[in-house]
């Protein structure tokens, strides 16, 4: 299942999903990876609903019921970007392993979860020298208490995020493209 197609990544269309806690890099990652492939990048974020939005910026974090809708609108414009492109990148946090599956049923093309895993407290760095996002870091206990890693039959690659950005889109592509 090794066909190219223009940028290289594989013949059929399938989306790579850049997943992991809030602040460790995904929105950098992904657009990075959008830029050397050429192909459309969707923020997570942006498909979250106002409610979600409030939740979070007002300290709370977001129940299983909260993100199906959520991941089941990621999931299908994940899908529909990639039938029309070949690859589409999206930023998911995707912490649980009934959420990736969720993003896979809504997308209905492959998915190619990179995973960026870093410690708690560079991950707490990040966030505290955010000052323009909604989530507080005083969420990130609760992100990581929701983290189930991905195991090896998930189409998972694990890297480590305290990686400069450039290394993590060669690691990245390279194991896309060898997939
Ligand atoms: N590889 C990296 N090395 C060092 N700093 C990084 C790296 N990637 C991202 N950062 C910095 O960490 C912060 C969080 O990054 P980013 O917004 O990409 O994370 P995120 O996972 O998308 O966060 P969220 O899910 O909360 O939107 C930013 O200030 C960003 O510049
Ligand atoms: O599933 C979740 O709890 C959310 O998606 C969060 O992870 C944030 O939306 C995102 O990471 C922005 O900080």
């Amino acid at each position: 299942m090794k066909a190219k197609d223009g940028n290289g990544t594989g013949a059929r269309a399938h989306g790579i999903v850049v997943m992991g806690v809030s602040g460790t890099g995904k929105t950098t990652l992904s657009e990075r990876l959008g830029a050397q492939l050429d192909c459309p990048v969707l923020e997570g974020d942006a498909f979250h609903s106002a409610e979600n939005v409030a939740k979070m910026r007002t300290g709370h974090a977001l129940t299983d019921a909260d993100r199906w809708p959520w991941l089941d609108r990621l999931g299908a414009a994940i899908g529909k970007t990639a039938r029309n492109g070949g690859t589409a990148i999206a930023a998911c946090s995707a912490l649980r392993r009934v959420y990736r599956e969720r993003l896979r049923a809504a997308a209905g093309v492959p998915l190619y979860f990179v995973f960026l895993d870093t410690d708690a407290q560079e991950i707490a760095r990040r966030m505290n020298g955010r000052k323009d996002h909604y989530m507080p870091p005083s969420l990130l206990d609760s992100q990581l208490a929701t983290l189930e890693r991905p195991t090896a039959d998930e189409c998972a690659l694990t890297l480590d995020a305290g990686l400069p950005p450039e290394t993590l889109a060669a690691q990245a592509l390279g194991w896309v493209k060898g997939a």
